[in-house]
């Protein structure tokens, strides 16, 4: 069996910096039109200049040969100004604003530590300015249960905050709860939307622990139990122009996985396709993966659709063990394991 697509593309990744971005990079370009590139780096990117020059460290280790568009972010902290949404707004290369609860994952020492009380004249801006939200959606108290902090979240700060600025367009990230599927059904179309993982789709919290504790499932927010699964599935399966495609691919170096104290985040690039593909034939739903891949997140930014396609093919392939750079290696998701859907 063979699919034709017009080319996806990706609306949350992380593509780091120096020898990790050069070596993740290239499998982004493969793949992706665009991609809503994050900016938790180390320091974070706060600033329109950050992003421009981020940009360009990107495109220079993009192959030649494709044409592979990052769209850059800014991150959020206490201190972001109304006049940086301007900035980032005038110079065509920022296309959305990323709040981290300070804490709540990698590299979010620096986000926001009280989002209404700290933040309000940005986000008016940011509605003014036709500028999405981009939410890491957890609370970060640690006497809240880790499985509830999607939830939580939902409660005591997304709701206030589309009540309070209805014009705000938010994209719930990585979403992982049904909690979160009924909240954005409860939103308004083309205000409200979420992404979602490939992890988040064919995973449960199981993975973590399936003969032994396996860090190359770890991410955040964490893996939920087969309920919130099935719910997220039947969400972006059902046609519904509300879910989108994000990785959020995360790749952290092996050691860094694999250490008494491992990072969270799944590098998943290159398996994402063919993992969206396998769960849509799954659920008898190949004909809703197009718009879910590579229409509803550009309607919902305001972008064209891509113009040039991609070929899925059904035939068996080989994840790689492992893939090295100058200075390590990195497991991709579901490494050394056979998948049905080959992308090209
Ligand atoms: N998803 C993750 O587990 N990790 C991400 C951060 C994030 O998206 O929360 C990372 O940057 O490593
Ligand atoms: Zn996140
Ligand atoms: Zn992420």
């Amino acid at each position: 069996m063979e699919l034709t697509l017009t080319r996806p593309d990706d609306w949350h990744l992380h593509l780091r910096d120096g020898e990790l971005l050069a070596a993740v990079a290239p499998y982004s370009a493969r793949h992706f039109g665009r991609a809503i590139v994050m900016p938790n780096l180390r320091p974070p990117i706060t600033t329109t200049a950050a992003a421009i020059a981020y940009r360009e460290s990107i495109m220079k280790v993009t192959p030649a040969d494709s044409d592979f568009n990052p769209l850059m972010t800014l991150y959020l902290t206490d201190t972001t100004s109304p006049s940086e949404i301007k900035l980032a707004r005038e110079s065509g290369v920022v296309y959305a604003v990323k709040l981290y609860p300070a804490g709540a994952t990698t590299n979010s020492q620096d986000g926001v530590t009280d989002l209404f009380g700290k933040c309000l004249p940005v986000l008016q801006e940011m509605a003014v300015q036709n500028m999405p939200l981009l939410i890491h959606g957890e609370v970060t108290d640690p006497d809240i249960d880790i499985f509830d902090r999607e939830r939580v979240f939902i409660e005591t700060v997304l709701r206030p905050l589309v009540q309070k600025l209805p014009q705000l367009k938010v994209v719930m990230e990585h979403i992982t709860t049904a909690d979160a599927v009924k909240f954005v059904e409860s939103c308004n179309e083309g205000t409200i939307a979420a992404t979602v993982t490939p992890q988040h789709l064919v995973l449960n919290r199981n993975a973590l622990f399936q003969g032994g504790l396996q860090p190359h499932n770890y991410c955040l927010p964490v893996l939920k139990r087969e309920m919130h699964r099935k719910t997220i599935v039947s969400a972006v399966t059902s046609g519904s122009t509300k879910y989108f495609l994000g990785t959020d691919s995360a790749p952290h170096e092996r050691q860094r996985k694999e250490c008494s104290c491992g990072c969270a985040g799944i590098f998943n690039t290159p398996v994402a396709l063919s993992l969206y593909a396998k769960l849509f034939e799954e659920a008898n739903a190949l004909d809703k993966l197009e718009a879910f891949t590579s229409f509803n997140g550009p309607d919902f930014y305001g972008l064209p659709r891509n113009t040039s396609k991609i070929k899925l093919i059904k035939e068996p392939w080989k994840v790689p063990e492992s893939i090295s750079f100058p200075s390590g290696e990195l497991i991709p998701m579901f490494a050394g394991q056979m998948l049905d859907w080959q992308a090209s």
